[in-house]
């Protein structure tokens, strides 16, 4: 039966493993990201991304996070470069965040918790569909950007923002047309990349994570329209969707590299 997990007491990141027994594994995700354990790989490339405004499809809440969906049925927006062997091909992209602006974001940097974090979930095109991906150590990618609270923030995250008003619920989906996400990125492309988990149950641990050095300025308004999205369904009394963040888990034996000194 679906055990319904969340990020509430009992049913939050502590209990996840007891449905999910992979959530206590040595690969799991987010960590903490300090730059004396950090290893600079001067043989990192960059990463490039090259997506079709036409993917876009619809944006939803599904009672967890706000989602915008793009078609993924062809090499037609695809991420490459980077520590990744190939193109990987764009699937979602998804957003994390606090019930206040001082937390919120899923990894931590030297201590630093941003307000939220956007992801960018990609699928490697080797494999014959997402669901055999999520099943191999190389088969997703996710572009990590911090969201910071700051004066001047970025007018590319309006155009999402503008339709939270039409998915308020958990269930509810809109069309979401002609949207190009790399907009949002911020100047610099330096990034940290280490071998890790989806940070949502099942917890696979599947992901290259290429998490961005530099924040997309936010402003405090648009963080507190992300929290006027709602958990329960429309008849259902109001529960804010906030804190959907987990908390960071145990690094082990893993290396992280900077592409930058
Ligand atoms: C299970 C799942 C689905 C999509 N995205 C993620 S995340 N937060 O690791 O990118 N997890
Ligand atoms: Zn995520």
């Amino acid at each position: 039966s679906y055990y319904p997990w969340g990020y509430d007491g009992d049913n939050g990141p502590d209990q996840w493993h007891k449905n999910y027994p992979i959530a206590k594994g040595r690969h799991q995700s987010p960590i903490e990201i300090n730059n004396k354990e950090v290893h600079y790989d001067r043989s990192l490339l960059p990463w490039f991304a090259s997506y079709d405004p036409c993917a876009a499809k619809t944006i939803l809440n599904n009672g967890k996070t706000c989602r915008v969906v793009f078609d993924d049925s062809f090499d037609r927006s695809v991420l490459r470069g980077g520590p990744l062997p190939g193109v990987y091909r764009l699937r979602q992209l998804h957003f994390h965040w606090g019930s206040s602006d001082d937390h919120g974001s899923e990894h931590v940097v030297n201590g630093v918790r941003y307000a939220g974090e956007l992801h960018l979930l990609h699928w490697n095109p080797k494999y014959s569909n997402y669901l055999d991906a999520v099943r191999r150590t190389d088969g997703i990618a996710v572009l990590a950007i911090f969201l910071q609270v700051g004066k001047t923030p970025k007018p590319e995250m309006k155009r999402i923002l503008e339709e939270i008003n039409a998915i308020k619920t958990k269930g509810k989906e809109v069309p979401f047309p002609n949207f190009d996400p790399s907009i949002l990125f911020p100047k610099s492309h330096d990034y940290w990349t280490y071998h890790g988990s989806f940070t949502t149950p099942p917890c696979e641990e599947c992901i290259t994570w290429i998490v961005l050095r530099e924040p997309i300025i936010v402003s405090s308004d648009q963080m507190a329209k992300l929290r006027s999205l709602s958990k329960n369904a429309e008849n259902e009394p109001d529960l804010p969707l906030v804190d959907n963040w987990r908390p960071t888990q145990p690094r082990y034996f893993r290396m992280v590299s900077a592409s930058f000194l």
